[in-house]
């Protein structure tokens, strides 16, 4: 990256320890910028009073009190200027405290200046992302996420607020929430949008490749390493790399990405030297990942440094009316302008639960247009299986899914017969499918009514913990 001298962006360096700053400053002119420093937290404060700086850089420890002071008060009264933090060797928790408190990203002592390089270009980067406002100011420019419920005009707001800093998030949600879609969409409006974007399914990897997979090898490594070859972190290097699934990795796994996060540097398989990532860490679960170390399956070192800021992805139930943008936004890309959903296939659809999210609402579309008439999907077409929303069976009834139930009225009569064949419903378009959705229900049920507690609900269902856990783990059931 070369830096515009007509345009040249200043950097305020905020740091007692004068030859630290003093590096810092040489450091900072020689990439071209220009540089203002304050040895303590008053003199910062006036500066930024007086000028506006395209980086803030502060040590965390200053005579006249906390860099984590300027962090809060620069994120809450200078929001497009972003801060950075200096943390002594070590001093992981600091790090994370001040990423929290909306630092944008920190380096630690001793400096490593090729690190402080690539922070400050990424900083730099930052307000040149184009953000295009609508009325409610809501940044639409790279906006994946369909829908404007107030779920999720939440959830814009604050990747547009997470796009600004480096600090790793969790996204979580019901599987086909669009986990995936929002950490894309995070990347897209970060400065690292124009390098890669590399999505990883950690549970897809078979244990004993994870290594080379996340860290590459060298040729010879093992038996099949015919040639070097890079893993996901070099693949992402100066992008971002989303762990899916990242409860799913194993512990001996975690302890290595635990490290590569902590150390910003990797070591192939094979290698006897490590290289330096500069990779912004997103990872997405669908499960309780504070449960999964409290069940020890998870590490809790890892833990805290992944989940420094939680993003939650709403459930389409939730936000059941997204669902005629949606529709509208799946159909046109699945069919252009030519098929239209009824006004009773929109009333059905929404009174549909939705157990798996938008990914469902895609297969149902998707499914429907092939049965659809005259460029028009009827509530037939959508072969809905499950419960509506609305009209939950009473407690103690089985709880077989009614394909038809969440049709709308004139539909329903159409449907009944069909459904009065001893409470089973009409033959179902997949039996897989639906007994799986029985099964989900039912576990589902069972962990609602024992509180969660798993070793009750196995008992309820005779079924032993190992199969019940088995069984949550597969389904994706949210416990
Ligand atoms: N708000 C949305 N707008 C448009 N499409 C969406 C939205 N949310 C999800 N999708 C689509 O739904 C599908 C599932 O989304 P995604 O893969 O992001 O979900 P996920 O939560 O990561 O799922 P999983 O947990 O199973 O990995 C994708 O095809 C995605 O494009």
């Amino acid at each position: 990256m070369t830096i515009n001298v007509a345009t040249c962006p200043r950097i305020l360096v905020v740091d007692d320890e004068a030859h630290l700053r003093e590096l810092l400053e040489i450091t900072l002119i020689k990439m071209g910028l220009d540089v203002d420093s304050a040895e303590n937290l008053a003199e910062a404060r006036q500066l930024l009073q007086n000028k506006s700086y395209a980086l803030v850089l502060t040590d965390m420890r200053l005579p006249d009190g906390s860099g984590m002071e300027l962090v809060a008060e620069i994120s809450a009264g200078y929001k497009n200027t972003p801060v950075a933090v200096i943390t002594a060797f070590g001093s992981a928790d600091n790090a994370v405290n001040a990423l929290k408190a909306g630092a944008f990203d920190y380096v630690s002592k001793p400096v490593a200046l090729d690190h402080l390089r690539k922070l400050v270009y990424s900083a730099l980067n930052i307000n040149a992302v184009p953000q295009v406002k609508t009325e409610d100011t809501q940044s639409v420019v790279a906006s994946l996420l369909i829908g404007q419920s107030a779920g999720m005009r939440q959830v814009r707001t604050q990747i547009e607020r997470l796009a600004r800093s480096m600090a790793p998030v969790i996204i979580t949600g019901e599987s086909g929430s669009g986990k995936e879609l929002a950490a894309r969409e995070i990347h897209m409006s970060s400065s690292r949008m124009s390098k890669p974007f590399i999505a990883v399914n950690c549970g897809a990897i078979p244990e004993n490749l994870m290594e080379a997979e996340f860290f590459g090898y060298r040729k010879g490594a093992f038996t099949g390493a015919m040639d070097d070859r890079e893993g996901f972190f070099q693949a992402a290097n100066g992008g971002t790399l989303m762990l899916d699934e990242v409860a799913d990795l194993p512990l001996a796994m975690q302890v290595k990405l635990l490290r590569a996060i902590q150390e910003r540097r990797i070591r192939k398989v094979g290698a006897t030297t490590e290289e330096s990532v500069d990779v912004r860490i997103i990872s997405a679960t669908h499960q309780n990942l504070a449960q999964c170390v409290r069940e020890g399956r998870f590490r809790q070192d890892l833990y805290y440094r992944l989940n420094v800021i939680e993003l939650h992805l709403p459930p389409l139930r939730e936000r059941l009316e997204d669902i005629e943008l949606l529709a509208a936004g799946i159909l046109g890309r699945l069919a252009g302008s030519s098929v239209t959903l009824s006004a009773a296939s929109l009333e059905a659809l929404r009174a549909y639960r939705f157990p798996g999210n938008v990914r469902e609402l895609e297969n149902i579309l998707e499914r429907a247009l092939a049965f659809a008439n005259e460029g028009c999907i009827q509530p037939d077409d959508l072969a809905l299986s499950g419960k509506p929303v609305t009209a939950m069976p009473e407690p103690g009834l089985p709880a077989l899914p009614v394909p038809s139930a969440s049709i709308a009225a004139p539909e329903r009569e159409k449907a009944a017969p069909h459904t009065e064949n001893f409470g089973f419903p009409e033959l179902p378009c997949s039996l897989p499918d639906y007994l799986e959705s029985i099964e989900r229900e039912m576990i589902r049920r069972a962990l609602e009514k024992t509180r969660h507690n798993r070793t009750q609900a196995a008992d309820l269902l005779g079924v032993s913990f190992r199969q019940l856990r088995y069984q949550i783990q597969k389904l994706k059931i949210q416990d």
